[in-house]
């Protein structure tokens, strides 16, 4: 929908943003806003915008005076048999909710402004050479080992190569006072830190906690891709996480204790969908389960009170068994695997609470 529609539509009086296509244009509006003195804070996105990306812009905007977002899939992260083609790419909507925020801000002295939208094409980004997801392909990349190769990276071996490699071009490019990144994507995190740290980029990251659905699962653009059944089972990862909270408030700091209490729980509801008949049934896999030390990820033997852990996994929701007529099987008609993350802080105060931070 043009600017012009979208104020027609919604009767408001939007603020502009320019959505920028190349790495001039945005260098261009960066100086400006250098001479003008004007802070600038920016957010990484691959789009489809929800309310976990919009939560992080809210965030940029009430610590800087323009905020830039990007919007760029990028196909190094994907592996080769990832879902780079499918991912979902859905900037109309992406705009409304832009234009929307923006007009949010332009009425409230706190907040900055939308200023940049950066709408790479894949050649804009890598000019010298079409990039390439092979493990040993060539390239100029940024690797940040051992960090990348763990976790994530053991299911993704690409993921954090590319991930590194563009924030750092777009770090490069956008030369702003903060960058925003989620929690929900925790190892990505501390990836970037190692990379500004060790790199010498002049940017402060900031982290965004992770915005959930009501009942608790993580936002993410994937999930719809899910359907209806196997949204329900979805939160078994988070329920997991749970029983952790609950034994580790009762005491328990051996990681043995506390790894099987959420090994536990998602082996019972595998074994409980595994018995459903095919036409009902949600059938998942464990990628891994990390209880980490919250300063380095390195995983812990033992969790103390004092310093707590990152309680991390990912699952893999596995295609859609024998759908019936005119069920919901998310987009993409459930016939992909849709891989699951998320993560919480593992403490003692919100253990005893039953608190999800
Ligand atoms: N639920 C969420 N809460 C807070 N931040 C989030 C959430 N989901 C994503 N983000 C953050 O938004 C930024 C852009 O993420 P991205 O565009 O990959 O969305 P995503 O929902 O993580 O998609 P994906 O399905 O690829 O995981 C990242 O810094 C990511 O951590
Ligand atoms: C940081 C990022 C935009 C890099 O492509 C992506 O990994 C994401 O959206 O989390
Ligand atoms: N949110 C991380 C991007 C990815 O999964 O590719």
């Amino acid at each position: 929908m043009s600017r012009r529609v979208f104020q027609q539509f919604t009767g408001h009086k939007s603020k502009t943003f320019a959505s920028v296509l190349t790495v001039a244009n945005l260098r261009s509006l960066r100086r400006d806003a250098l001479f003008a003195k004007q802070s600038v804070g920016f957010v990484p996105t691959m789009g489809a915008l929800h309310e976990g990306h919009l939560a992080l812009i809210r965030q940029a905007a009430k610590e800087n005076d323009q905020v830039y977002v990007s919007i760029y899939v990028n196909p190094t992260q994907f592996g080769k048999n990832e879902d780079l083609s499918s991912y979902p790419r859905t900037w109309p909507a992406d705009e409304i909710k832009l234009q929307a925020l923006s007009n949010e801000f332009s009425t409230n002295s706190r907040f900055g402004q939308i200023t940049a939208v950066f709408m790479p094409s894949t050649e804009e980004m890598y000019p010298s050479a079409p990039p390439t997801s092979e493990i040993d392909g060539q390239g100029s990349f940024v690797t940040i080992t051992p960090l990348s190769t763990r976790l994530e990276g053991t299911s993704r071996p690409v993921f954090f190569r590319g991930v590194a490699t563009v924030c750092m071009k777009l770090l490069n490019i956008v030369q702003p006072e903060k960058v925003y990144f989620g929690q929900k994507d925790i190892q990505q995190t501390f990836v970037i830190k190692r990379m500004v740290q060790d790199f010498h980029i002049d940017t402060e990251v900031r982290v965004g906690s992770t915005v959930r659905e009501p009942d608790g699962l993580a936002m993410s653009s994937r999930n719809v891709y899910l359907g209806k059944r196997r949204r329900k089972v979805a939160l078994v990862l988070l329920d997991s996480f749970k029983e952790v909270q609950q034994v580790f408030a009762r005491g328990a700091r051996q990681r043995k204790y506390l790894y099987n209490a959420a090994m536990d729980k998602l082996l019972m509801v595998q074994k409980q969908q595994k018995a459903l008949p095919k036409h009902q049934r949600a059938l998942f896999e464990v990628d891994y389960l990390s209880i980490a030390d919250p300063d380095t990820l390195d995983e812990l033997e033992v969790v103390t009170a004092e310093k707590g852990a990152i309680l991390s996994g990912a699952i893999k929701m596995l295609p859609v068994e024998d759908p019936h007529e005119g069920e919901d099987t998310g987009l993409g008609g459930g016939t992909t695997t849709v891989r699951l993350i998320d993560n919480i802080r593992l403490d003692l105060l919100s253990a005893k609470v039953g608190y999800i931070p």
